[in-house]
């Protein structure tokens, strides 16, 4: 509970992405779990009109944290461990959500595409003027990658809170490394490890036929 509460800082997320990946390209379970905890405290920094997204994202985190403590917990040191062991034990429900409804590969799937929009978002953020609009950035990268796999109603709840984000500078100073010039260098850091990180899993998933897991 502590360790969710503790204050966002940009550079410990950067500092988990960026150990995600080890010399075999694998992406490693604990460091993708820890950089995700960093991102929820800070989207609770933004207001609680965003709880019910940071409530979803700490559910997929309950769950793989469950699997990283169970007995199968080698299994699930990381993505590709995951996968394997999943698809060798039919773990994974493909055509609707029944025996394994919270199987590691769904999970980790919904925060994969999640880290398709982060990807998006952070490129607008860093590449964009200093008048730009959060809402707008944010309503743009979701529209372009989450929002088809939502519902009406989330689409709708989702594009109301964007509308409360803080302005450009503001948003960046949140970070909580420096100025906002300081803020977008850390980012322009960041950038490469995060859509490396995407880029594996994307591939792994694919290999896998597991990109369309209800
Ligand atoms: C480097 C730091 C700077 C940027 C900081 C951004 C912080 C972002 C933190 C978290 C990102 C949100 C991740 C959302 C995960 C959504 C997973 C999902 O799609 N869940 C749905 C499907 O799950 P199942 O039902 O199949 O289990 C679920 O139905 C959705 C629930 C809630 C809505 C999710 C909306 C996602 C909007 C993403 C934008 C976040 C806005 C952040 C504002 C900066």
């Amino acid at each position: 509970m502590a360790d969710e509460q503790a204050e966002f800082n940009l550079k410990l997320v950067l500092v988990s992405f960026k150990q995600c990946l080890n010399e075999k390209e694998e992406v490693l379970m604990d460091p993708y779990i820890t950089g995700w905890k960093g991102l929820v405290r800070f989207l609770n920094k933004l207001g609680t009109i965003f709880s019910f997204i940071s409530k979803d994202v700490m559910t997929k985190i309950q769950i793989m944290e469950r699997f990283r403590s169970s007995d199968q917990k080698e299994n699930y040191s990381s993505l590709q461990g995951m996968v394997q062991y999943e698809m060798d034990n039919k773990l994974v429900d493909f055509q609707k959500r029944s025996d394994h409804a919270d199987s590691g590969c769904r999970t980790i799937l919904r925060l994969h595409r999640a880290l398709h929009w982060l990807q998006m978002f952070l490129e607008g953020l860093r590449t964009s003027q200093e008048d730009c609009k959060t809402s707008v950035l944010c309503t743009d990268s979701y529209n372009s990658t989450l929002a088809s796999y939502h519902p009406w109603i989330i689409r709708k709840a989702v594009t109301m809170a964007f509308c409360t984000l803080p302005s450009r500078s503001a948003f960046l100073e949140t970070m909580n490394v420096g100025t906002p010039e300081e803020a977008v260098e850390m980012l322009n850091e960041a950038m490469p490890f995060i859509c490396q990180v995407y880029q594996v899993t994307q591939k792994l998933f694919e290999e896998h036929t597991l990109l369309d897991l209800p």
